[in-house]
């Protein structure tokens, strides 16, 4: 498990590392980071790092004081390094005259050479002829997109980009971007990654991010976003020991489908069927299709005969009328962890007065996409990590929201994302994948939030196995349908479990 702070975390841990490290020191030791990944990448982009050519962007405060630093260090490799100051006056004063100690080039983004775009000749041919830009025009401090001239150099960057920090126009807190952003080749940051990187469009625009260490880490604390990694689902993933038979594994109940939509149900009961070796119980109208897709699954009509079971997962294709109602009444009252999905989570939203059949000692997980999140509690809005935490709270359960990252929170606050990579995973029936997974892990005993965590990456993970035939988020793919999801799912366990010995 990695953590990711927000800019008022880092900024308190930056002020309890100055107390021990001069604030100057700490800067170079942050662009020095920066400008060996610079050099690396013009090796791998151009072959070579002497004799080409860097141009930094910077904006009016520290990061501009990295880009500028690191420039400084460019310089002693041999590298041509042009400065292009979107704010003359407040470039950072100290890397302005190393960066000139060391024969940077220093020209102005605008001036009176400045063309209908407001960019000056000597600005735009530093970003026209470069080998490579670094990023320094705004990092922690950034507030709403980029100004006019940032955006416009933006615009015209060809050369692969080292973005400082962050990458500039991605909102440092949410990762959302509003108008131009740099898409950056390797963003460099320090101590530890921030929300932007693992959220929303921030995660395309910064990948891959490294992760320099400036002697941060001592004053981090708790971070605000948990991320898993392969190696640690895999290892917590139940598979079966040597003294357990399938009722010691968890029996998960399965609620979904209908005569009308039966394949809800086969998609949420196979993913139980998949997720572990413990039994999988299906009460609902599609037994028949069920039984005949997963002969393993115990197949009955009706909740109220469905026998003992560690969880229920329900909701994928109940609908929300009279019945699913009372489908979801039931296993609400039924005192075991529940997850609720799609048709169950419109139903709460409709009918307050389910809320009371609920066991307040049993766990929730509530699965919402973001229709079904705004039905529950309104729009999410851009900040997507605040609105699923309090929504979290306010129903007492675990609250995953879908979506390309998917945000799970606890009630007690933290919060865990999945940033899926790529967007395979949306396509129709997909949900009901998620919920099966969710179910059988629950009924195997595994925290609710964690449930969460493990099954959102597995599912990811098969869908780019089953899209691209792999594990590579880049690889050429192809669409799948949820089916194909379903079926990469052992593979997917596998190559999580693998990570893990
Ligand atoms: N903590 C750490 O780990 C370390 C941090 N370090 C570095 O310090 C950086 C933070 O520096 P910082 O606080 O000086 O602010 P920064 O982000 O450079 O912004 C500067 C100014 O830009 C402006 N501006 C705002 N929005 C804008 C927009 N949308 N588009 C254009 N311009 C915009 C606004 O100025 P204004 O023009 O409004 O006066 C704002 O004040 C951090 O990201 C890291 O690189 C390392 O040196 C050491 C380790
Ligand atoms: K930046």
């Amino acid at each position: 498990m990695y953590g990711a702070w927000t800019p008022d975390q880092i900024r308190a841990a930056e002020q309890k590392l100055f107390a021990r490290t001069p604030e100057p020191q700490v800067m170079r030791r942050a662009a020095y980071a920066v400008a060996v990944h610079t050099a690396r990448l013009l090796d791998e982009s151009s072959g070579s790092v002497a004799g080409r050519h860097a141009t930094l962007l910077v904006g009016a405060g520290n990061n501009g004081g990295d880009a500028l630093w690191a420039g400084a260090f460019l310089r002693r490799r041999g590298v041509g390094v042009t400065a292009v100051l979107l704010s003359p006056d407040k470039a950072h004063p100290a890397g302005l005259a190393a960066l000139r100690r060391a024969g940077g080039r220093v020209v102005e983004a605008g001036g009176p050479s400045a063309d209908t775009a407001g960019i000056g000749a000597e600005a735009a041919d530093a970003v026209e002829r470069a080998d490579v830009v670094v990023d320094g025009i705004v990092g922690l401090s950034a507030r709403g997109g980029l100004r006019p001239t940032a955006a416009e150099l933006v615009r015209r960057v060809t050369a692969p980009v080292v973005a400082v920090d962050l990458p500039s126009g991605v909102d440092p807190l949410t990762g959302a971007v509003d108008g131009a952003a740099v898409s950056a080749e390797v963003t460099v940051t320090f101590g530890g990654h921030r929300p932007c990187h693992v959220l929303g469009a921030g995660v395309v625009h910064s990948r891959p991010v490294e992760v320099a260490d400036i002697g941060l880490d001592d004053f981090l604390g708790d971070p605000e976003l948990y991320l898993l990694e392969d190696a640690e689902v895999g290892a917590c993933w139940p598979v079966p020991s040597a003294s357990d038979d399938k009722y010691s594994q968890g029996v998960v109940g399965i609620a979904a489908g209908s005569a009308t939509y039966p394949g809800a149900a086969v998609l949420a009961g196979g993913a139980a069927v998949q997720a572990t070796s413990g039994m999988v119980r299906y009460a609902g109208p599609a037994a028949d299709v069920v039984r005949a897709h997963w002969p393993e699954v115990v197949a009955t009509g009706s909740v109220t005969d469905a026998g003992r079971v560690q969880a229920w997962a329900v909701g994928p294709g109940i609908g929300t009328g009279g019945s699913g109602r009372e489908v979801l009444r039931h296993v609400l009252e039924a005192g075991v962890p529940v997850c609720a999905d799609a048709d169950s989570i419109t139903l709460l939203a409709e009918d307050p007065t389910l809320w009371d059949a609920r066991d307040p000692d049993a766990p929730l997980v509530l699965t919402p996409h973001a229709g079904e999140f705004a039905r529950l509690a309104g729009e999410v809005g851009a900040d997507r990590v605040s609105a699923v935490r309090e929504v979290a709270a306010r129903f007492d359960a675990v609250v995953l929201l879908k979506g390309n990252t998917t945000v799970v929170a606890a009630p007690d606050g933290r919060v865990l994302v999945n940033s899926a990579r790529q967007s395979w995973p949306a396509t129709a029936g997909s949900g009901d994948v998620l919920t099966g997974l969710i179910g059988a892990l629950l009924a195997a005993g595994i925290d609710p939030w964690a449930a969460c965590g493990f099954a959102s990456l597995v599912h990811s993970r098969a869908a780019l196995l089953a899209a691209t035939g792999g594990a590579d988020a880049d690889a050429v793919g192809a669409p799948i349908g949820a089916s194909a999801l379903l079926a990469s799912v052992p593979d997917a366990i596998r190559a999580v479990r693998a990570e893990a010995l």
